[in-house]
């Protein structure tokens, strides 16, 4: 049988010792008791030991004091006195021991107690309590004591002057097998840890034990400090999207109604605009906008939607809806040079909508968007880009079908497909209108796409209920 080292020192202790049983704590001058417990625990398994424990009440002094009484008696006698009233015994004891002085000088019938006054007629006398105190010295095995011992524990322990400390006495005994094995002698070898020059060049690893490590010895579980699920796949999309040549934009949170909804060509009756879909700032309530894209704009929704274009309603600050108003700013920004170029910018990050908090709705939620321009991109470029930044995201299984958004035509939504859940729409997508380009001068085609982010992480993280990505629960960050 192939043994450990330590097992082997552990056996021959049994060997040189001439004994089939040890106490832990006589093991203990032969070895660390971790140590010897651990091993004991290896040699159970290969029946070589059996160990035994058995919980042992110590008692225990707990208060290196003189009983109350004997104080009164003490003091009395230094005074040369034999009686005391019992409301002066506040100039002797301190008050919380006069009740159980009193008590005692009754139970144990010390003195009399008689008209207020407490006689002693002996003030020398004997006190088999206090006796047994002086024998416990370090301890006693409460098991050993007899019927009077226990009651004198009993009362003690009540007036708080002993303890009872539980032990655990571990023994560990040879099996029949164990016993069989020492007859044989127990040789030793030299155990080495690390491998050094000098154990290699002097050929001393030949001969020395190298102990091996077992990794399939079970550890309790670490758990490092981690980011957020959420910072993770916010991190993951945006690497993959600079992979993709991406570019991140940021644009403001509290936005005018000018950018997050003229710019995108929706008509300022529309619904989304309300109150309820929508959060609207009180103060102030509002911001400014550039003069001549007003102008534009203006002259775009008037012509096409054949309605009064209010400026008022622009300049209401909200908090932004979409982050189509970042792909929609940074098209604006663009020099007349840079318009020349192509472009694909992203933009990750906060949304809000005036929603009921449910399971899949939440006031505050995560957008990711982007935009690509160019001379010549198409519809299907469109889709091809979103079938590739889809699959990076781990979803093979893709389909689209047509939809409607106010910005953008053709449109677009897309699902994946998962085992699990079926097919979930995931993102809508589409291709700006000129009504939307032609106010900031953008001639070539701009293709355009929206992810519900929050979506995409619950998927990512098998959650049902969105509110979970957010609830900090210890327990689900520790696993995800
Ligand atoms: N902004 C749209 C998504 C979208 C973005 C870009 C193009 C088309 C659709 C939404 O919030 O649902």
């Amino acid at each position: 049988m192939e043994l450990h080292v330590d097992e082997k020192r552990l056996l021959k202790i049994f060997q040189d010792q001439k004994k089939e049983e040890f106490k832990l704590e006589e093991l203990e001058k032969f070895m660390p008791k971790e140590k010897i417990l651990r091993v004991s625990l290896w040699l159970k398994g290969k029946d070589l030991v059996e160990s035994n424990e058995k919980i042992r009440k110590i008692v225990k002094i707990a208060k290196n004091d003189e009983f109350p009484e004997r104080k009164i008696a003490k003091y009395l006698k230094e005074h040369n006195l034999s009686e005391i009233e019992i409301k002066n015994l506040k100039d002797i004891l301190p008050k919380e021991e006069i009740n159980a002085a009193l008590g005692s000088i009754k139970r144990k019938n010390i003195a009399k107690i008689d008209k207020g006054k407490i006689i002693f007629e002996n003030l020398d006398y004997d006190d088999v309590e206090e006796d047994f105190l002086k024998k416990i010295g370090n301890g006693l095995l409460f098991d050993n004591l007899n019927e009077e011992e226990k009651r004198i524990v009993d009362i003690l322990k009540k007036r708080g002057f002993v303890k009872i400390d539980e032990e655990k006495e571990i023994t560990i005994k040879l099996t029949e097998k164990g016993k069989e094995f020492i007859k044989k002698p127990i040789e030793i070898e030299e155990e080495i840890t690390q491998l050094t020059r000098d154990t290699i060049i002097s050929g001393k690893w030949k001969k020395a034990y190298i102990r091996p490590y077992d990794v399939k010895i079970p550890t309790k579980p670490v758990y490092p400090a981690k980011i957020h699920p959420l910072t993770r796949i916010i991190r993951e999309v945006k690497e993959i999207l600079l992979a993709m040549g991406f570019k991140e934009v940021k644009s403001p949170i509290v936005e005018t109604e000018f950018w997050n909804f003229d710019m995108l060509f929706e008509p300022q009756d529309h619904p989304a605009r309300e109150m309820q879909d929508t959060f609207f700032l009180k103060y102030p309530q509002e911001g400014e906008i550039p003069e001549d894209l007003l102008d534009n704009v203006k002259e775009v929704h008037e012509r096409c939607w054949k309605y009064k274009f209010d400026e008022n309603i622009s300049k209401r600050l909200i908090l932004r809806t979409h982050t189509t108003s970042s792909s929609i700013r940074y098209l604006a920004s663009l020099s007349e040079e840079e318009k020349n170029k192509p472009h694909k910018v992203f933009c990750i990050d906060r949304v809000f909508r005036n929603e009921a908090i449910d399971y899949k709705h939440l006031p505050e939620f995560y957008q990711c968007e982007g935009i690509i321009m160019g001379e010549d991109v198409n519809f299907n470029n469109l889709i091809g880009v979103l079938k590739e930044f889809l699959k990076r995201l781990g979803f093979e299984k893709v389909r689209f079908r047509p939809a409607y958004f106010p910005f953008t035509e053709p449109s677009l939504e897309a699902e994946v497909y998962l085992e699990s859940r079926g097919w979930l729409e995931i993102l809508g997508a589409g291709i700006f209108r000129p009504e939307v380009l032609e106010p900031i001068g953008i001639k070539k085609p701009v293709l355009a796409w929206g992810i519900g982010f929050s979506r995409l992480a619950m998927l990512r993280f098998g959650l049902k209920d969105i509110r979970d990505l957010h609830k900090n629960d210890l327990d689900w960050l520790k696993r995800v």
